[in-house]
């Protein structure tokens, strides 16, 4: 996909120039997704109709010589929890395999008003509850890089259809490292900005404490773009930051001389691949001939951050799904015998079994018995993470380490094992929990599968994350590796 290689500034002056036009590209990735998707399967359902008209209007403006949005005629994919207005929006669950919502995400209104055009909607783990994507209630969305692997997950669609070239941009969710996890297994960039900064109006709720919405895109730049079309204080959602948007692509200096780079000892150990230990000590020396510096910092409660997770998140998604019982959205179980019998008929229809576990998971630690010693605790434990964070960022700009212990696994392997899928996102998880902005970009393969970088930085401090990120990538060339499909 030649044109979804170009750079966003070159894209948008070929539009201008009238080398090509909105409609053109809009078409081009359809194409691809033609051509492609039978072997990925990143998407659940396509917009042709409306991305069709979407693009037409805009070539209209470009005619017309009006102004040009951020994102301007580019098309992009969003993941199957975020809603849609008249587009089906299903979770990948069957429970709201009939679900069509009546308004559009805030940051869906915002991509609209930034004029990129919504080609459709990306396969995901079910209520974004796995990493692998082999929850989906539909089907399993491969790795462009090898299709025998998984991409990732929750976000794994989007992930894999921005490294196929189907789209230029994505949007995921990343509540325990669901946008990071599959940008690193797919070879992309992958935000997850700081808890707050981005609207999570309209997102479909898993564990709304860590829930936030990000960019997946192919290079450092694009994410300061999509990022800036995103962020931004939404009074439809009560736990929106009311903060000053910076300038993110005016960050992205290349400049790092200076810079002081914490490595958590914790990330670097036990059950991390050595070639991804290889490949992130590459880039720190990489770093340094940039005239970073870098040292060794410990973050001690690393090893519970899983453990925590695990009992905040299905509390609240025990909470949070609790909403779906067969009346108010999606499917209706037939014929139950009164109203309890419709709520449990509905519910062990419509969800799967990762969902059930966590649902059963949560609502044993916020039972009244167990509250103190399972729920309580973790929120406790939680805040000792986030201290650890807080300690680091006293001395070091930001910090870095992989995104996660392995590369892509095979589809399958992991299915029968919740356990060790779980652990997969030991190094994302802790960043959730402190509620901090992280990026995961290429930092090189191993056996041919891409490894991620995680650069972790302060509170809305994006703008670090994002130069040190294009600073890495200005000196390298593994973001430019494409996969052969
Ligand atoms: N949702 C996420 O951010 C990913 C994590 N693997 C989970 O299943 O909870």
């Amino acid at each position: 996909m030649a044109q979804f290689d170009l750079r966003l500034q070159d894209l948008h002056n070929g539009l201008k120039d009238k080398q090509f036009s909105v409609s053109e590209l809009t078409e081009a990735s359809f194409k691809r997704i033609s051509e492609t998707d039978s072997a990925v399967q990143a998407f659940l359902t396509l917009n042709e109709e409306g991305a069709r008209a979407q693009a037409a209007e805009l070539d209209k403006q470009l005619q017309a010589g009006g102004e040009r949005g951020l994102l301007f005629g580019l098309p992009s994919g969003v993941k199957d929890n975020i809603v849609t207005e008249g587009l089906r929006t299903t979770c990948a669950s069957q429970f709201l395999r009939n679900y069509d919502p009546i308004y559009d995400a805030t940051v869906v209104r915002k991509l609209k008003a930034a004029q990129s055009v919504t080609i459709g909607k990306l396969n995901m783990d079910e209520f974004a509850m796995g990493g692998s994507n082999e929850n989906s209630s539909f089907f399993a969305t491969r790795n462009p890089w090898n299709t025998e692997y998984v991409p990732g997950g929750s976000s794994g669609g989007s992930a894999a259809s921005v490294a196929a070239g189907q789209v230029y941009f994505s949007l995921g969710s990343d509540t325990g490292g669901s946008i990071r996890q599959p940008a690193s297994y797919c070879g992309i960039v992958g935000l997850k900005p700081t808890y707050g900064l981005v609207s999570r109006f309209g997102l479909v709720a898993f564990a709304s404490s860590l829930d936030q919405i990000g960019p997946l895109t192919k290079n450092v730049e694009d994410s300061a773009y999509v990022l800036q079309a995103i962020a931004g204080y939404d009074q439809m959602d009560s736990t929106s930051a009311n903060v000053e948007i910076p300038d993110y692509t005016s960050a992205l200096t290349g400049d790092v001389k200076g810079l002081r780079i914490g490595v958590p000892k914790e990330y670097m150990g036990q059950g991390v691949d050595p070639q991804v230990k290889e490949a992130v000590l590459a880039a720190l020396q990489v770093y340094e001939s940039l005239g970073a510096t870098w040292e060794e910092v410990s973050m001690p409660h690393t090893e519970y951050a899983v453990a925590t997770y695990y009992l905040l998140a299905s509390s609240e998604a025990s909470s949070n799904l609790a909403r779906f019982d067969g009346v108010r959205y999606g499917v209706r179980a037939e014929n139950p015998d009164n109203l309890i019998d419709l709520y449990r008929k509905s519910r062990s229809e419509g969800f799967g079994s990762e969902v059930k576990r966590r649902i059963m998971l949560g609502t044993y630690a916020l039972s009244s018995g167990y509250y103190d010693a399972y729920y309580k605790k973790a929120q406790q434990v939680r805040t000792l993470i986030k201290r650890d964070f807080d300690q680091a960022f006293e001395k070091y700009d930001i910090l870095i380490g992989p995104t996660a212990p392995t590369t892509a696994f095979r589809i399958g392997e992991q299915v029968g094992d919740p356990l060790t899928m779980y652990l997969n996102d030991i190094l994302t998880i802790p960043v959730s929990l402190a509620g901090v902005p992280a990026v995961s970009i290429p930092c090189g393969l191993a056996e041919g599968m891409p490894v991620g970088l995680q650069i972790i930085g302060k509170p809305f401090d994006e703008s670090t994350v994002l130069r040190a990120a294009h600073a890495f990538e200005q000196n390298t060339d593994h973001h430019k590796a494409r996969p052969q499909l």
